[in-house]
């Protein structure tokens, strides 16, 4: 590292004023032929992404396009078509919202909806779940809630916050309209309806492929309304879709400069001049701190407490993306990018003492926010505020971990708005894509889950068949001999655990 840290900072800082964003890589320790090594390993990226951009199938292994920059930037879709829907289906969410804001589709006394219930896992709930914690305010036209697993008493807490459900009006999200806990979120919401004398399809809404399971049935069932998923959306990247843009507008958020914020970052990060593309040199950063292979951790450090979530959005777009065993040309890779971190100033009281002395398994992008708060703040000391502690408290911890040789990005953004939001979305977007062809790897499908979910259905029928022996032998406990009664001594162990289950409920 040069001793002047002055001067690299200001050679590679990349500032991108339309989005009023800074990115820092001069705490990242490459050495000065790096980027010019990696430049004809990023004009590959950058054809690849324009080669994506334009509709080719860019995603073999599931014969998909990939289209979520279309999303923002309709005109750029391979086909009129698929502007079409883009366009109409932004302008159906807008006049929605609007109807459900004024009353005209009410709730069931002719009230006004007042909170909504997302129900969905995954890319349909963790983008929604970031950009209504980012965004929201007391001024939101509707309180979001959530349902985003199988935890019964994770829902009977939501319920119960929730309280009177005849003014909560049901988003329920999910791509393949099949997803296990979904389906049993959505069960037991429609349940808790029925308890409280309410009909659900009046206060429900989908947000699924066309044909799903589950859009068939809010076709049959008459719920309010549909919105369409398409199949080059991928989960992880639908946040500028319906799945995001519906729960954002009925909250009161202005989809529309979320959307804005989003194309304009993808503009940026169109450029094919590297050191003016925050997005290229964030994946040759990943690459060079991770050896291009994952052999480090990336720490989000946000200093701001509206991007607490931002790590557990991240860390779906970025390690189901990258995490990856075999990569293109079918050789295994075992790929990655493990993502951790919640926020500062806070994390530095739980973690920070590892990362400046501990395990050197990681680099951190810090996130620094401008704008304090809305509004003057007060002194805590003279002259100082508690945002100048915040400031203090993230360039303190970049430098001491600095001196210990521990590296660091530094992006900063001037405040947190829709915009800032839809270009820090896009922005990880482009770079996950970028970085996915640097390493050679398809990010846009996630083989790996479809094997817990079948695990997960072969626990369930072992446990209706235990269930059944159980029915016609009461007193029989020993697991030993149930696993051989049902043909099952393979799975004694899950055996066990379904037994120690049942005595438990
Ligand atoms: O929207 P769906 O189809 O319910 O899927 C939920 C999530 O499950 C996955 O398919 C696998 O984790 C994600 O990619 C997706 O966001």
């Amino acid at each position: 590292m040069p001793t002047n840290t002055w001067n690299r900072f200001q050679q590679h800082l990349c500032h991108c004023p339309e989005i009023g964003l800074w990115l820092d890589i001069s705490r990242m320790k490459f050495d000065d032929e790096f980027l010019s090594r990696m430049e004809p390993s990023m004009q590959q990226a950058f054809d690849a992404m324009l080669a994506l951009e334009q509709g080719i199938i860019a995603n073999p292994d599931e014969g998909r396009m990939v289209g979520h920059y279309w999303l923002r930037s309709p005109a750029l879709a391979p086909t009129p078509e698929i502007r079409q829907q883009i366009e109409s289906t932004v302008d159906r969410i807008e006049s929605f919202t609007a109807d459900i804001h004024t009353g005209r589709i009410s709730a069931p006394g002719n009230k006004t909806f007042s909170k909504l219930l997302i129900i969905g896992i995954g890319g349909s709930a963790l983008g929604p779940q970031f950009v209504a914690d980012a965004l929201g305010s007391s001024t939101d036209k509707m309180t979001p809630y959530f349902l985003d697993n199988t935890d019964p008493d994770g829902m009977d807490r939501v319920f119960s916050q929730i309280g009177d459900l005849s003014d909560c009006l049901v988003i329920v999200i999910s791509k393949s309209g099949s997803t296990k806990e979904t389906r049993n979120g959505m069960l037991e919401a429609q349940a808790a309806w029925q308890r409280s004398g309410l009909d659900f399809s009046k206060q429900a809404v989908a947000i699924t492929g066309d044909g799903s399971e589950l859009d068939k049935l809010a076709l049959a069932e008459d719920w309010i309304t549909r919105f369409p998923m398409w199949d080059w959306v991928g989960g992880r990247t639908s946040v500028t879709s319906a799945v995001g843009l519906v729960p954002a507008a009925l909250q009161g958020l202005d989809i529309r400069a979320l959307l804005k914020g989003a194309q304009v970052c993808d503009q940026i990060t169109r450029s094919r001049i590297t050191t003016f593309n925050p997005a290229a040199l964030m994946a040759l950063m990943w690459h060079h701190a991770t050896d291009g292979c994952g052999n480090k951790d990336m720490v989000m450090l946000p200093y701001k407490d509206r991007l607490l979530l931002f790590s557990r959005y991240l860390q779906q777009l970025i390690m189901e993306s990258i995490g990856k065993e075999l990569d293109l040309n079918g050789k295994p890779v075992c790929q990655g990018l493990t993502v951790y971190g919640n926020k500062g100033s806070t994390d530095q009281h739980a973690y920070v003492q590892q990362l400046r002395e501990g395990v050197h398994n990681f680099f951190v992008t810090f996130i620094e926010v401008l704008q304090d708060r809305q509004g003057s703040s007060m002194q805590v000391e003279e002259g100082v505020t508690s945002g100048d502690f915040l400031f203090g408290f993230l360039y303190g911890t970049r430098q001491a971990l600095s001196e210990k040789g521990r590296e660091s990005l530094t992006i900063t953004v001037e405040q947190i708005d829709t915009a800032t939001i839809g270009a820090l979305i896009a922005l990880f977007e482009r770079t996950v894509g970028l970085y996915a062809s640097l390493v050679n790897i398809n990010a846009y499908h996630q083989p790996g889950v479809e094997a817990g979910k079948k695990a997960a259905g072969a626990v369930i029928t072992l446990q209706k068949k235990v269930q059944a022996f159980l029915a016609a032998n009461a007193d029989e406990t020993s697991p030993e001999k149930i696993a051989n009664a049902i043909g099952a001594t393979e799975q004694i162990e899950t055996v066990y655990a379904i037994l120690r289950r049942l005595q438990h409920r």
